[in-house]
């Protein structure tokens, strides 16, 4: 099949690469020219294992990119995959898929065979019949259902594990409100789903848009309500840990994101919650659940720095922050439980070193006064005490790095460092 993709983000590039593997003819639409550059070029423009070497592959052949939309009336099917940001009430920002969508229907105004365009963006209820098809129908001067159709398929990767998670999904969701369009999505997906036990979710558009929004908001309140549990083991000298190993052989509850700490962050969870409780508050219904999940994952931060506290006054005192991205395996900060932690610790009055094994420059754009160390080591040296945000598995294996420390005292958000003689070590939820 032809497909065309706007936008070459996290998503949208390893969707172009995956469905290129998948056999198909891929044309990515992004308007950054150096990202069409990079990856004509056969070159990953995020760093996701086993992106790199699908674009070297299949770049110049099965996958070409451009800045221009014309480009989309060669295909049969157009996703659209580009950013749904907070608004400053939490609420989505449709802006730009709106935007994209003008630009999409203008190009289609002049072709005459069918086309599909599918929102693979994280939409809420409503977006993709409300919003995108009006908006399909204005520009192409064509009715849905009538040479121009909308579905909606959303996307449950994992930054870090993009392309693993997208040829292994657990599922794959199909929104659609006609049998046409159904049939294109199953004949897309066909590559990856025959053959296998992938189990295909064939819905309609608005309860496609919800899985999404459901999925994430699941997931982080999963981990809200282990953080919660977590604090309360905390005051009364229970370990978190084995809690949750034995909680987790409940096959109703599952072993999956039940490690507590610091909390979640990154692009997504905390924008996904934040726009579902907007969009229950818009529609009458207040989300105080969803709300308690936020609130819970505000506060761990704040009791990381409340145990160092007990433990050393940091004003004027060298402080290691171990672990800088919003989760290992990425050099993405963004809403990275760091942020806050730094934040705290210059509020203290602390000197902060930090330290991160590929998200340093992103932070240094963030906080550019803070000094970054270009290993643990060197972030530990001389330091007063050390507070760790991300699971790299590199602070799993410090171990004499810790004697160079002025005090050692380490306040562990996410239990890798090993506890060790001489070390004063304190887990927050352990
Ligand atoms: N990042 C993730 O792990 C996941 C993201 N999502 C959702 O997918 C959507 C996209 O997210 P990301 O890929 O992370 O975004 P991103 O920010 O990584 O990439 C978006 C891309 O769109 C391009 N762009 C912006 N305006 C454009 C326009 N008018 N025409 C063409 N290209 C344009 C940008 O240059 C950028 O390359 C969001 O709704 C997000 O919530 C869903 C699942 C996972
Ligand atoms: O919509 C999205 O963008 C994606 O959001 C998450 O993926 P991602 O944000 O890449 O990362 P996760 O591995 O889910 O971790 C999110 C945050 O939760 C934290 N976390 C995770 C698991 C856990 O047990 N405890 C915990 O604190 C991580 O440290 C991280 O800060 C979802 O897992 C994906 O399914 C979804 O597609």
């Amino acid at each position: 099949m032809n497909v065309s993709i706007i936008g070459s983000g996290y998503v949208g590039t390893t969707l172009a690469a995956c469905l290129a593997d998948l056999g198909h003819t891929v044309t990515a639409i992004d308007i950054d020219e150096s990202i069409v550059e990079r990856l004509n070029a056969g070159e990953a423009p995020i760093h996701e294992p086993g992106l790199a070497d699908l674009l070297a592959e299949h770049a110049g052949t099965r996958l070409t990119a451009t800045t221009s939309y014309d480009a989309v009336r060669d295909t049969d099917v157009t996703f659209i995959a580009l950013p749904t940001p907070s608004r400053d009430d939490g609420s989505i920002d449709t802006s730009l898929v709106e935007k994209g969508t003008e630009s999409l229907g203008e190009a289609l105004r002049e072709k005459s065979s069918p086309h599909l365009v599918v929102v693979k963006s994280t939409v809420v209820p409503g977006t993709t019949a409300e919003r995108v098809g009006p908006i399909l129908e204005e520009t192409t001067g064509k009715t849905l259902g009538d040479g121009i159709d909308v579905a909606m398929n959303p996307e449950f990767l994992r930054e870090g594990h993009a392309v693993l998670d997208f040829l292994d999904p657990d599922k794959v969701v199909l929104g659609a409100e006609n049998d046409e369009a159904l049939a294109t999505l199953r004949e897309l997906y066909r590559p990856l789903t025959d053959g296998t036990d992938i189990p295909v979710v064939e819905t309609g558009l608005r309860e496609a848009e919800m899985i999404k929004y459901a999925n994430n908001a699941f997931l982080a309140t999963k981990i809200s309500l282990m953080n919660e549990l977590g604090n309360i083991c905390k005051e009364y000298g229970v370990d978190a840990y084995e809690v949750a190993d034995a909680i987790g052989l409940d096959e109703r509850i599952g072993s999956q994101f039940l490690a507590s700490g610091v909390g979640w962050g990154g692009s997504c969870f905390p924008k996904d919650v934040a726009a579902l409780i907007a969009a229950a508050d818009t529609a009458g219904y207040d989300a105080e659940l969803l709300k308690a999940a936020v609130g819970v994952n505000d506060r761990q931060p704040k009791r990381l720095l409340a145990l160092l506290d007990d433990h050393v006054d940091v004003s004027d005192k060298r402080v290691a922050v171990l672990g800088l991205a919003f989760k290992p395996g990425t050099d993405d900060i963004r809403e990275s439980r760091a942020i806050p932690v730094i934040e705290g610790l210059l509020d203290r009055g602390a000197d902060v070193v930090g330290y991160d094994p590929v998200a340093t420059d992103r932070m240094r754009e963030r906080f550019p006064d803070v000094e970054y160390a270009d290993s643990a080591a060197d972030a530990l040296r001389d330091a007063h005490a050390a507070v760790v945000v991300t699971d790299w598995d590199e602070f799993a294996a410090l171990d004499d790095e810790f004697d160079a420390m002025a005090r050692p005292i380490v306040v562990d958000g996410r239990r890798i460092v090993e506890r060790r003689e001489g070390l004063t070590y304190e887990g927050l939820t352990w």
